[in-house]
């Protein structure tokens, strides 16, 4: 047993304490300022891995945090802080994104929120149990599935779904023990890609397309397993609207995960082009999925999208163009064919918000090009500071930095960051 003093909050959400024989100990579910008696439960790396017994002393700013699920589910990490000492741990770990990256003294923006049960997109694993069918987010650290009875992420249409499926789960033929279910929240409703763990039969479908129907479902997409996904039931068109445009995402798309951080996110993207565009200036957007951040920005600028998803490209084009948007959009793989120099030459400016892992072969071409204006959008800060290290060292400067708190409760953290060159 140890008994230990937590001095602050690592990058995976975990108080952080130090011991007498100076090793760093991770403690989940601990705060800055506490006394705890912990069990020492493994090693990652050099670090110890401990769980809190009890809390000798609690800190200031620990609160009771709102969700029963809270400490078994794997969705959130931080409920049990104060919302202003989380909110400023959030904007620190941009900082120090920035500072490993070289950038020290960044201008780094205050943290914009993003309000409980606005999480418009989920994707939760779904699991034959003793007494039916349990739904919900994977509990922390292990493959077990929260059966939620609650939920203060999730928008309360997207939760509202979850009993209902419980019930027509348990039903289809089609389910024997494993399957997950992706919903999207269109402007058109909720949007479904289920997954099950055998073939539906005749009557399976009969089930979802009165599934659908009684619970305002436009689009239920199914697949066995990892399959690519077949129509399940359709009652009408699905919509979403960005910038001036409505588009048609494929079921299971990517979304930005609430519309909060969406507007943050474009807002931050337009506030960092340049102040003066000619008339014939062209913006890339980069990784530009159904085109999130290309059609609100077409409002100011001539936009060429990439995209490596033919789907999304698909989607984006169709929205654009029934709109008169000022969009091409354009299907290529960034990571084997990243743009060449002379492409980016012919950009006023490049926008891109690459997946998880960051944009490395993209960088090093975007850090020795003649661009004078980059605008990253992440939602990794430890690929951030890998990436913008290689505009550190091309003696770029850090222009404007946005946290952005699209993950709420959780240790992820989304950002935007205008880089310009020195
Ligand atoms: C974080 S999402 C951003 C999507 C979009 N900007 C938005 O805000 O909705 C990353 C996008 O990169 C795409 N992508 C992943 N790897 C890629 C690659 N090698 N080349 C091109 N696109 C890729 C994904 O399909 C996804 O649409």
């Amino acid at each position: 047993m140890l008994e230990v003093e937590v001095t602050a909050v690592g990058s995976a959400g975990d108080g952080i304490a130090t011991l007498g024989d100076g090793r760093t100990v991770a403690l989940p579910f601990t705060l800055p300022g506490e006394r705890v008696t912990a069990r020492e439960t493994g090693r990652r790396g050099e670090v110890v891995l401990a769980e809190a017994e009890a809390v000798l002393q609690p800190g200031p700013d620990r609160v009771a945090p709102p969700c029963r699920h809270f400490g078994i589910c794997g969705g959130c990490a931080l409920q049990h802080w104060a919302e202003a000492p989380y909110r400023a741990w959030k904007r620190r770990r941009l900082v120090e994104a920035l500072e490993r990256a070289g950038f020290a003294d960044a201008p780094v923006g205050e943290c914009a929120p993003c309000p409980p049960r606005t999480r418009r997109r989920a994707d939760l694993a779904i699991r034959q149990v003793a007494d039916g069918v349990a739904i919900g987010f994977h509990a922390r650290g292990d493959a077990r599935v929260v059966d939620m009875r609650e939920c203060h992420v999730l928008h309360p249409t997207i939760f509202a779904l979850l009993e209902p499926l419980r019930t027509l789960v348990a039903k289809l033929r089609g389910f024997r023990r494993e399957g997950s279910a992706l919903i999207n929240l269109l402007d058109s409703g909720p949007d479904l890609l289920l997954r099950t763990d055998d073939a539906l039969t005749p009557g399976d479908r009969q089930l979802l397309a009165a599934f659908a129907a009684e619970h305002g479902v436009r689009r239920i997409a199914w697949a066995k397993g990892q399959d690519v996904p077949e129509m399940g039931a359709q009652t009408g068109t699905v919509g979403l609207r960005l910038g001036d445009a409505t588009v048609a995402p494929a079921p299971g798309a990517f979304l930005q995960a609430a519309p909060e951080g969406e507007a943050a996110i474009v807002a931050a993207v337009i506030a960092g082009l340049p102040r003066k565009l000619p008339a014939k200036a062209r913006v890339a957007d980069l990784y530009a999925g159904v085109g999130t951040i290309s059609l609100p920005l077409s409002r100011h600028v001539r936009v060429e999208a990439f995209e490596g998803e033919a789907a999304a490209v698909a989607a984006l084009s169709a929205g654009a163009n029934a709109a008169g948007a000022r969009v091409t959009a354009k299907r290529r793989d960034l990571a084997r064919q990243p743009l060449l120099l002379p492409e980016l030459a012919s950009y006023a400016t490049v926008v891109l918000d690459p997946p998880f892992n960051g944009a490395a072969e993209q960088m090093a071409l975007i850090a020795r090009s003649k661009l004078r204006r980059v605008i990253y959008v992440s939602c990794n800060p430890a690929a951030l500071a890998r990436d913008a290290a290689l505009l550190r060292k091309a003696n770029w400067r850090v222009e404007a930095a946005t946290p952005v708190d699209q993950f709420l409760w959780s240790p992820h953290l989304e950002a935007v960051v205008t880089f310009a060159q020195a």
